[in-house]
């Protein structure tokens, strides 16, 4: 639904949030804080500019819709994701209201705080996460690897591919990824050995955050299944790619994928990404035609740009700037859309709920700079990036800071952003000595 709420003129009077690149008044993304110094119980927000808004507080003045008090003062955003979403439109509204009209100034202003005060927590209590693989240009050239002779299996361009995560090792962005140990086999080495992963990896994804609740036994239809969808992240589904290629084969990634997962901290909203939603890339021709459960009609699709940054410590310590390693976009990438992934997910029963996790899978693009991961970058660990400071990298080191960006933007329309999601590798521990 496109209203008011996305007038690309509309300006808040905080400081700084008019033409803010990821947080002006027309993204209203929510999220979980604390502050960093006092009460530091998590309250739920909005992010304006560079600054948070604690909306419990705000309800609690009665500057919010009176039935969503309760759950706004919830430590995570699950209650709130449980309303219909015509409650979370309407909290939209109230807030697009409070920071874009200056008479509201006074109103909000004792529960305005600047981001660099606070901390931002994980949304929500992550019930289940799912992990997709709908980014087609991933699943061909890592298929390559892993499968020479196999790359995209039979089964892709009918059915999205899934394989259950781990919601326990969810993180929000900032959290530091401790390199694991695992089994590593060399293609040529007759046993495997117990180490630290040496090929360490990336995933650029976007995560969707699911509202409501289906029951047991009850699918998702097609057509509904965008209601189904509260908002979205970035999602960094970190993976070791030594220990995936030993482990994998029969039943998919563990604990090559299980060790960490970093989501970006705030919830872009279904109702702020609404203007980015376009019909989806026509399949080439002789591709099938997805099952009638799985037809979608409409713009159901996503364009949202696409980026990823490495910072090392030498670059750090020279006073660089993060380094960007790709960029692309949704669109290209994905050969299912968000809804497909509901739909397909529950479509035998499946319950999903309120503050369940779903990845989208990796989002390269179709050239070699939009890839997602370093695997595909460095082709497989043949060929290493050029860094600035003389370095290189095939896969990621100790101390190397990966950040995942993303935009909406659109002609006629704020440019919105989701914030980064970044984490730092820390050297593996040394429990087996
Ligand atoms: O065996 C393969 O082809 C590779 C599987 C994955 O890496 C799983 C995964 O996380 C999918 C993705 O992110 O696109
Ligand atoms: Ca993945
Ligand atoms: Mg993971």
């Amino acid at each position: 639904m496109i209203d008011h709420t996305h007038d690309p003129r509309a300006q808040s009077w905080v400081d700084g949030a008019a033409g803010h690149p990821d947080f002006p008044v027309q993204n209203l993304p929510l999220g979980v804080f604390s502050h960093k110094n006092g009460d530091t119980a998590p309250r739920i927000a909005t992010a304006i500019g560079d600054h948070v808004v604690d909306l419990a507080g705000l309800a609690a003045d009665g500057a919010l819709p009176a039935g969503l008090a309760t759950a706004l003062a919830q430590p995570t955003l699950n209650a709130l994701f449980r309303l219909a979403e015509a409650d979370r439109v309407a909290l939209r509204h109230a807030l697009f209201a409070l920071l874009s009209s200056e008479r509201c100034r006074l109103k909000v202003t004792p529960h305005l705080y600047p981001a660099a005060d606070v901390v931002l927590h994980l949304p929500f209590a992550i019930g289940d996460y799912t992990d997709f693989y709908v980014g087609i240009h991933h699943a061909t050239a890592i298929g390559k690897l892993f499968r020479p002779d196999n790359p995209l299996l039979p089964n892709y361009k009918h059915v999205p591919i899934g394989y259950h995560g781990r919601a326990s090792s969810v993180r929000v962005s900032g959290t530091q990824v401790v390199r694991p140990w695992g089994q590593l086999k060399a293609p040529d080495a007759d046993a495997p050995v117990h180490a630290p992963c040496r090929r360490l990896d990336h995933e650029l994804e976007l995560g969707l955050w699911i509202a409501g609740d289906n029951d047991l036994g009850a699918p998702v239809p097609i057509g509904t299944a965008w209601e189904r969808i509260g908002g979205l992240c970035l999602l960094n589904d970190w993976s070791a790619r030594d220990i995936q290629a030993w482990e994998y084969q029969p039943l998919g990634p563990f604990l090559a994928k299980n060790f960490a997962t970093t989501v970006s901290p705030w919830v872009i909203t279904a109702q702020a990404l609404a203007p980015f939603r376009t019909a989806p890339q026509p399949r080439p021709a002789g591709d099938p035609q997805p099952l009638p459960y799985l037809r979608e009609e409409g713009e159901g699709a996503l364009a949202i740009t696409l980026e990823t940054t490495l910072r090392t410590a030498a670059m750090r310590a020279a006073g660089l700037p993060p380094h960007r390693l790709s960029h692309g976009n949704s669109h290209a990438a994905m050969y299912w859309t968000p809804a497909q992934i509901v739909a397909h997910h529950a479509s035998n029963g499946c319950d999903l709920h309120a503050g369940d996790l779903l990845g989208t899978g990796t989002l390269s693009g179709p050239t070699p700079e939009s890839a997602g991961s370093l695997m595909e970058l460095s082709q497989g660990g043949k060929v290493p990036l050029p860094l600035p400071c003389g370095e290189s990298r095939t896969f990621l080191e100790d101390g190397d800071e990966l950040a995942l960006h993303a935009r909406a933007e659109r002609d006629g329309f704020a440019t919105i952003g989701f914030g980064p999601c970044v984490g730092q590798i820390m050297p593996a521990r040394q429990p087996w000595a």
